[in-house]
């Protein structure tokens, strides 16, 4: 299964953004995004997310056309660069919304999130990161996309997310934007860097010092 992102083009007034991007997201691998700062990462999927109207695109799941991914249930969720959880919701309660086995969840992550009971807003900023990240994994859709999933999480942290990035890409396909480059470039079997308007595949770190991305 895949999804196709082509032939964006989004302005903001007079500013072009996006001049033809494009992404290929794959079920079963994981795909890494960079970009410098203002690059246009977040726009991308907010477009590919519906939040954002371009004056281009084309989507296409399995080669179909499709307007809105969201559309298509058990497509995608999406992680976006903010926290998005209510805050007086109980982390139980979050998990049931997304169809996600409590218990099972809580025993896995035991040594994260002390108990199901407590709200949201009783995690630390990093905590809320991290609980974020592992619901969207384990939930039971074909595609998470998650923007700096790495964001306020400490280094042991960020392993740890890594690697259940890594075991979640086995059943369903993950796309990653994060500055912390090192981890996106570890995990991705394909790696875009958005770069004056459009996207392109690059290979390694040589490429992203090419480009500006790395000194
Ligand atoms: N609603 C908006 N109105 C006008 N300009 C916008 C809007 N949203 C984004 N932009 C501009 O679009 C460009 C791309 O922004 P975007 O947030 O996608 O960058 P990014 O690659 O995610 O950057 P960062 O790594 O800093 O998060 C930036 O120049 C930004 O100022």
């Amino acid at each position: 299964m895949e999804i196709l992102l082509d032939s964006v083009f989004l302005t903001f007034g007079s500013k072009e953004v996006l001049r033809g991007a494009h992404l290929r997201l794959k079920k079963g691998k994981i795909t890494g995004m960079l970009g410098r700062n203002g690059a246009g990462k977040s726009c991308l999927l907010k477009v590919l997310t519906g939040q954002l109207y371009p004056e281009n695109l084309y989507i296409g799941v399995d080669g179909k056309f499709t307007k809105d991914l969201f559309s298509v249930p058990g497509l995608i969720n999406y992680l976006p660069q903010h926290t998005c959880h209510p805050n007086d919701m109980q982390l139980g309660r979050i998990l049931s919304l997304y169809g996600v086995d409590t218990p099972g969840f809580m025993t896995r992550h035991h040594h994260l999130f002390a108990d199901a009971g407590l709200r949201f807003d009783q995690l630390s900023g990093g905590t809320k990161r991290l609980f974020e990240v592992l619901l969207l994994l384990a939930a039971d859709t074909h595609f998470t996309l998650l923007d700096e999933p790495f964001t306020h999480i400490m280094p042991a942290h960020i392993a740890y997310v890594s690697d259940e990035i890594r075991r979640c890409s086995a059943r369903k396909g993950i796309l990653v934007t994060d500055h912390k480059y090192e981890h996106v470039l570890h995990l991705a079997d394909t790696l875009y860097l958005v770069f004056d308007g459009t996207s392109k595949i690059v290979e390694g770190r040589d490429d992203l010092v090419h480009y500006g991305y790395l000194r």
